[in-house]
């Protein structure tokens, strides 16, 4: 394990155990500073620990309630523009990925100062760039995920099937793992124990060494050479200030609150028990009250809890346990004793060389430097053995080489200063080799993980504000759309109402036009409407009954015409209104919202038989009134056995010639009626009509004759008898032929009088004429289509405006959480750096 070692002369405590190395030419010691600078780091330490747990756990949190952290990955640098004329310039910019997405590229700048943050890269920011003779640094250190599974599969591979959540879910893991490792850090820091492990060659000197550091005569001195046992000495502090001997057995864990797991001895009994034979498979642990102030005392120096282990004199049983005892972490320096008179034996030589290999820094004492006369000749020799020995030592040998008489330190009221001056180096050494095995750990933990909240909350700020941008402009683009529909969605509404209104009220009045018209017409004998209808030509006398059936049918058919047309018209309004409704449907409906993909078949308006379980009362007569329809699925008029029932009636309308003949020119509904009493002169008219023409069979001028003498001899007068014979005769006669005559103009006449009057007939008093009839039916079959279309479109319309409205929150959410993410992220970079330089961190990584 390398390590650095910078010297103890310092004069300034907050860079104290960071620099020494600068103020090595200040041979003022002052262990004060260094101790003050320690505790100030531990100090700093321990906040930034808390602080940096305090960060991730609100990572933790945002993670979790407001936003999928999303975990950044750089891709491969992009090749530096280094411009010629500076040369070794280094830009720093990197592509910025996301592992749930990595084909989305994002060009950053990546700045390592103090603080390692990114940001988007332009053009203008390269160009004001800094120099740094730092590499952009790599992504993920501590919070790494590890996304790879298997030899073959790459990251892109894997991670795109990766949700974004499943990531987050894996950076919440690592943070928890973190957070954990923190707590031991901690730990770590807090723990204020540190031994210090005091070996060298047999009777070299090492338990005066102890004794002169302890200021006491507690080791026992001038032992057989074969005393083997470890002794740890320790505050009594530690004891509850109880000064004793605590004996355990090689091998058994001690526990001081554990009495069963050692045995007490009194600080008396001391040489003996290390002068016993049995003692070498003992360890000793010594709790000794140091009534030393803090700056004085080693061991009780209000700084960390500092053992002395006094090993046993290296020789060849002891020099393996020694070793291993050496290399045991907790063991945070080695001091080792040589004898000014003997150098170093082989057995120091090897131990030496195996721990300058664990640890790169050794404190040597040069032990009983009194007894040698040619100081500088010793001095040099015993160093150039150490530049061989351990050249890191032999380079900062003024405060790791000491030449001292520890006996002569234990003399009170002597002065001693190169004793005083390695006491100093040496708690020195203590506390900043402390520093770098326990604190500086911590530290570069801390700064790497600070390093990757601040890549992870640059990201995340990057990726914030892009969805805080996205949304915007989604906004942008939304919320007038949707403005505009909210205020136009009464327009249209109005509009359609009018739409479905004005259809259903043009159809009706154009049919009632129609209609009444084309019944006008057929009433005086004539063709409803100019189709394809045609009246029957006058097939003479003898034709008359089928003349009067034909005529019936043609008026008939006429009228069905009369309603198909009105049904055409009524296809072209609507097929109008449709129009609108679509124009309606472009003017409103926003781009991208389906439009009414049917089409409207007006042919398929009125072309369903009526049911007469469905509608009102009024629309179950519909049979009676339905015309033939498009495809002749009514029953029209002319195809309706009872309309073309053709009656004697139709032939001679008696109340009609009388009307023409005797009548007052008025001519009552009721006189239409087939069912109105007949006059006796009428019957007379009847009577003469049936004689003449009664089964289509043409009677003899004779048989008319006798026909009016039998008439005459109903009368009882037989004056009368005589000249009403004749007068009856021409009478008779003269209005027969009139009849004859009158017939090709009469009976349409009769027929389209009778026809319109069956037709417009109200059988019940709910009942609506033709012409309303059908101008109802046609109204609404046409507001039904219309209606049809200004529900899909309204449909479409407030389907629209939901969808609409529902993006416009979800972007205006999308906005508000990404603008509280970039402050968020923004502030937890911030929170990152302010712990940094709290902890002076990221200044001696
Ligand atoms: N003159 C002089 N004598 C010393 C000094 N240090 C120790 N001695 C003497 O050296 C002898 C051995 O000292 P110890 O402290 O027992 O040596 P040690 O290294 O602990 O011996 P082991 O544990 O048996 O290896 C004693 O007689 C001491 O008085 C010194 O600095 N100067």
């Amino acid at each position: 394990m390398s390590q650095a070692y910078y010297p103890a002369r310092v004069t300034s405590p907050t860079k104290a155990l960071a620099n020494f190395s600068s103020f090595s030419a200040d041979r003022q010691l002052k262990v004060e500073d260094v101790q003050e600078a320690y505790i100030e780091q531990k100090d700093r330490l321990v906040n930034a620990i808390d602080a940096t747990q305090s960060v991730l756990n609100d990572i933790r949190t945002f993670n979790k309630n407001e936003w999928i952290i999303r975990y950044p990955q750089y891709k491969e640098a992009i090749e530096t523009i280094a411009p010629s004329d500076s040369p070794g310039r280094k830009s720093g910019c990197r592509s910025l990925t996301f592992a749930d997405d990595p084909s989305s590229e994002t060009p950053v700048v990546v700045r390592k100062k103090l603080q390692r943050s990114v940001t988007i890269s332009h053009i203008s920011d390269k160009a004001e760039e800094e120099e740094s003779d730092e590499n952009p640094s790599s992504d993920f250190s501590v919070l790494r995920l590890d996304l790879k599974i298997g030899p073959h599969s790459s990251v892109v591979s894997l991670v795109s099937q990766l949700e974004k959540s499943s990531i987050a879910n894996l950076l919440d893991d690592r943070i928890v793992a973190s957070i954990n490792h923190i707590d031991r850090l901690r730990l770590r820091v807090e723990d204020t124990s540190s031994k210090v492990l005091v070996t060298g060659d047999l009777n070299a000197g090492k338990s005066t060494f102890v004794n002169a550091l302890l200021r006491r005569e507690v080791m026992p001195v001038d032992q057989q050479p074969c005393t083997t046992a470890f002794c740890e000495v320790h505050d009594a502090a530690e004891n509850n200030g109880t000064e004793e001997v605590h004996l355990i057995s090689l091998g058994t864990p001690y526990d001081i609150s554990d009495e069963s797991t050692y045995t007490r001895a009194s600080l008396a009994d001391l040489e003996e028990i290390v002068g016993d034979n049995d003692s070498n498979d003992r360890f000793l642990k010594l709790y000794l009250a140091d009534t030393r102030t803090p700056s004085e005392s080693l061991l009780n120096n209000g700084v960390v809890d500092i053992s002395l282990v006094d090993a046993p004199g290296l020789n060849r049983d002891s020099l393996k346990t020694t070793a291993l005892f050496a290399r045991q972490e907790e063991i945070d320096v080695v001091v080792f004793v040589v004898s000014a008179e003997n150098h170093f034996t082989l057995s120091a030589r090897e131990f030496l060389s195996n721990a300058s290999k664990e640890k790169a820094y050794l404190f040597i004492v040069v032990n009983k430097f009194d007894q040698i006369k040619n100081k500088e000749k010793c001095r040099r020799l015993v160093l150039d053995q150490v530049k061989e020995l351990s050249p890191r030592t032999y380079e900062n040998a003024d405060d790791l080489v000491h030449f001292v008489d520890s006996a002569a330190a234990l003399q009170p009221y002597t002065a001693n200063p190169s004793f005083d001056d390695l006491e100093s180096s040496l708690r020195s050494f203590v506390l900043v080799k402390r520093s770098r095995s326990k604190l500086h750990p911590v530290s570069t933990y801390l700064n790497n993980l600070l390093g990757d909240i601040e890549l992870l909350a640059g990201a995340n700020a990057i990726v914030a504000e892009s969805e805080l941008v996205q949304a915007n402009e989604s906004l942008a683009e939304v919320k007038p759309i949707l403005e505009k529909m909210k205020s136009g969605r009464e327009t249209l509404e109005e509009n359609l109402e009018t739409l479905e209104e004005e259809g259903a009220i043009v159809a009706s009045s154009k049919s009632k036009a129609i209609l009444s018209a084309a019944l006008e017409r057929v009433g005086q004998g004539k063709l409803g409407v100019d189709a394809s209808v045609s009246m029957p030509a006058y097939p003479g006398l003898f034709g008359i009954w089928d003349y009067a059936r034909d005529v019936r049918k043609a008026l008939l058919a006429s009228l069905d015409a009369a309603v198909s047309l009105s049904e055409n018209e009524a296809r072209l309004i609507t097929s109008n209104g449709v129009s609108k409704v679509k124009e309606l449907a472009e003017e409103h409906l926003p781009a991208g919202v389906e439009r009414n993909k049917r089409m409207f078949m007006p042919e398929a308006m009125f072309s369903t038989v009526r049911k007469a379980s469905k509608g009102s009362t009024k629309s179950r007569r519909i049979p009676s009134i339905s015309p033939g329809g498009a495809y002749g699925l009514g029953i029209g008029l002319s195809q309706r056995a009872d309309m073309l029932e053709t009656t004697f009636l139709d032939l001679f309308d008696v109340h009609h010639q009388f009307w023409l003949h005797f009548g007052d020119g008025q001519l009552s509904r009721k006189d239409d009626d087939d069912t109105s009493a007949t006059t006796a002169l009428g019957l007379a008219s009847v009577g003469v009509g049936a004689l003449t023409m009664v089964g289509g069979q043409a009677v003899g001028a004779k048989g008319l004759i006798e026909g009016i003498i039998r008439v005459t001899d109903l009368f009882g007068n037989e004056t009368v008898r005589k000249w009403a014979a004749p007068v009856l005769g021409a009478v008779t006669i003269g209005m027969t032929a009139y009849l004859i005559l009158e017939l090709p103009s009469s009976i349409p006449k009769t027929v389209g009088r009778r026809v319109k009057a069956s037709v417009i007939r109200q059988d019940k008093e709910d009942e609506l004429p033709f012409t309303d009839s059908h101008a109802l039916r046609i109204s609404r079959e046409t507001r039904k289509v219309l209606r049809l279309a200004s529900w899909d479109l309204r449909g479409r319309f407030n389907g629209a405006l939901e969808e609409q409205g529902n993006e416009v929150k979800a972007k205006e959410e999308m906005a508000r959480k990404a603008t509280r993410a970039t402050q968020w992220f923004t502030d937890i970079g911030k929170r990152s750096e302010e712990i940094r330089v709290n902890a002076d961190l990221g200044t001696d990584a």
